[in-house]
């Protein structure tokens, strides 16, 4: 596991952008194409815009969701409504491969099980080049939330969480996809975010991001986050 800091959030934002544009590259030139899936929440998106300023055959990039709010489509609390607003002014849109989580299926389960399908049928290992993840002030990572049943789940690559988290039910990779891409790049900034960044990195098995692995992993920081390193 690597961890790399920098002075600022931008900074960490145009790191991590370079960061999964050299892996684009490198894995294009190997296999042809690039699978991977992206965190919502705040901080993607400064990343993705970044990113999405890169010259890259974006035709070869398959990107999916990390997690998902159930909510209406364009719902300013979906991920995805704030991914598409971070590249609504670039070509990305009509030029990259973006699976949407269908969170707004009548029956959700056939939709977890469908999305887990999609990512195996894309990447044929049903590993992905690269899972990037973000962290929650109570150590949530992706839809993986403290205390929930999906928490559990060990037979599923995609599932719902058991109860509403800040005022929705959730889809999520679990930690079997997660734990076996091939590479986690974790963005991290904010002061309030110092001390779930040191339980990570001692892996506590208290909070949800204490158990992806840090096989293959790569932390992208700010000085404030790492204040609390020990
Ligand atoms: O709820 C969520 O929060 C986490 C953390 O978001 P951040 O903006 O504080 O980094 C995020 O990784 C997850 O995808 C999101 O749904």
């Amino acid at each position: 596991m690597e961890i790399r800091t920098f002075q600022s959030a931008s900074e960490v934002a145009k790191e991590a952008a370079d960061y999964i544009a050299d892996r684009i590259r490198e894995n294009i030139a190997k296999k042809g194409i690039f699978t991977m899936a992206i965190s919502g929440g705040r901080t993607p998106w400064e990343m993705i815009k970044a990113l999405a300023a890169h010259d890259l055959p974006w035709e070869k990039v398959f990107l999916f969701q990390v997690d998902e709010r159930i909510a209406p489509d364009g719902h300013p609390d979906r991920n995805l409504t704030q991914l598409f607003k971070s590249i609504e002014d670039t070509k990305l849109p009509t030029r990259l491969n973006i699976f949407p989580m269908h969170v707004v299926a009548e029956d959700l389960d056939q939709a977890c099980l469908e999305y887990s399908e999609s990512i195996r049928r894309i990447t044929e290992t049903g590993k992905l080049d690269l899972i990037h993840l973000g962290i929650g002030t109570d150590g949530h990572t992706a839809s993986l939330i403290p205390g929930d049943e999906v928490l559990q789940v060990v037979d599923r690559d995609v599932a719902l969480t058991g109860n509403p988290y800040q005022g929705r039910y959730r889809m999520t990779l679990t930690y079997p996809l997660i734990n076996q891409a091939e590479k986690i790049l974790w963005v991290i900034t904010g002061e309030e975010k110092a001390e779930m960044l040191n339980r990570l990195l001692h892996q506590d098995p208290a909070i949800p991001a204490g158990n992806i692995s840090q096989e293959h992993t790569i932390i992208l920081t700010e000085e404030s986050a790492a204040v609390s390193i020990n």
